[in-house]
């Protein structure tokens, strides 16, 4: 799984250079983050209302959650490479908590 993400994000690296009229990646750089965070609020809106559908359990709703969960991803990577931040960088974090339990993680925070 990693391999494919680390591969887009490399393309999107290179697409930051790219000519905005060809490079759908290098059009939403030039529009700007506003626009970036636009397309990601979207997409999670978007992702949300498929996997409420999705609780009939066909086969058409699961693929509309893979497909708007893989904009969400998508638009979220193109997030990151605007603020100058690597996907590994997510990928490490997630690896970092790998194995600690959500709910011991919360039980150890500092009380407010
Ligand atoms: N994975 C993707 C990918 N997923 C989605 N999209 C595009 O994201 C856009 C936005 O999706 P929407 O469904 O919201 O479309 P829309 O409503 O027309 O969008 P807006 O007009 O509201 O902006 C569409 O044009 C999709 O084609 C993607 N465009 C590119 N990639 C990857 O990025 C690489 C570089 O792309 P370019 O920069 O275009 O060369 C490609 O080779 C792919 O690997």
């Amino acid at each position: 799984m990693n391999d494919i993400l680390n591969q887009l994000g490399q393309v999107l690296e290179e697409r930051r250079r790219a000519d905005p009229a060809t490079s759908y990646v290098a059009s939403l750089h030039q529009k700007g983050i506003n626009k970036i965070l636009e397309k990601v609020g979207e997409e999670a809106t978007e992702t949300l209302l498929a996997a409420k559908d999705a609780t009939n359990g066909s086969s058409e709703t699961r693929d509309a959650v893979v497909a708007e969960t893989a904009d969400l991803w998508f638009h979220s990577m193109i997030m990151l490479s605007h603020l100058n931040i690597e996907p590994q960088a997510v990928l490490d974090e997630l690896a970092r908590r790998f194995g600690i339990s959500g709910l011991d993680e919360k039980a150890s925070r500092p009380a407010s």
